[in-house]
């Protein structure tokens, strides 16, 4: 699929992540297509997932593109963090590839744009992930086929808001050609239209739906009293 008939298919579309952390009971590779096929069940026009297993796995069973990627550790870069990993992904069978596009270095020294050029060479499309406007802005220059907010907020010495980064979902849309996707953070349905409403091309949504232990933990919380 090239990027603009990818891009047609997502306008305005809601794309479910279904992921789950290190030691949580989801994270099983048959639950996570089973998540996916909910999502798909319920109307997702996309979904990402998270290593090569569980993408080669949903894209099995699951009618819908997969946007990949490989976390690796959770400090510095550790959304797709090097070219192999990237490379993996797209061999797993992911439409599109999901990276760190942050101001940072990478682990093998490689550029976002080297990244970018690998994937595009393997025949599948690249989804940025950033924190800021100026690294949307370079990762569209170096060929990024979307552009996400996952990582605003998440960068070590960074504001992190409550709910997602529209400020930055709107200034990256006014910005850039490149669809912009919200993500990050977009707790209710209100939201996620506010974000298209704020010139988002699509939105991702996570935790709001696939994460039943960290909803838990919110109510549990919630109802908590000294
Ligand atoms: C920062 C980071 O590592 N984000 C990851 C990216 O794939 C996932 O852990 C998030 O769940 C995803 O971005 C969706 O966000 P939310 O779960 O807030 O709807």
């Amino acid at each position: 699929m090239t990027a603009q008939e990818l891009a047609a298919s997502l306008q305005g579309k809601l794309i479910v992540s279904c992921q789950a952390p290190p030691g949580d009971p989801m994270r099983e590779t048959g639950t996570l297509v089973r998540l996916a096929q909910s999502a798909a069940a319920g109307g997702a026009a996309a979904i990402r997932a998270n290593e090569p297993e569980v993408v080669a796995a949903i894209a099995a069973a699951v009618d819908l593109p997969v946007i990949g990627l490989w976390k690796d550790g959770d400090i510095g870069v550790y959304i797709t963090p090097t070219v192999r990993h990237a490379l993996a992904i797209a061999a797993a069978g992911a439409a599109v590839v999901a990276a760190d596009a942050t101001d940072r270095p990478r682990p093998d020294g490689s550029t976002f744009a080297d990244l970018v050029t690998a994937v595009h060479e393997a025949g599948a499309l690249v989804m940025a992930d950033v924190s800021t406007l100026a690294e949307g802005l370079a990762a569209a220059a170096q060929g990024a086929d979307f552009v996400s907010t996952t990582l605003s907020g998440y960068v070590p010495g960074t504001p992190k808001q409550t709910g997602p980064d529209l400020d930055l979902v709107a200034a990256l849309s006014a910005a850039i050609d490149v669809p912009v996707v919200a993500e990050g953070r977009i707790n209710t349905p209100e939201e996620a239209a506010e974000a298209l409403d704020r010139g988002a091309h699509s939105i991702v949504v996570g935790t709001a739906i696939t994460a039943p232990t960290a909803l838990t933990t919110r109510f549990v919380a919630g109802i908590a009293r000294p």
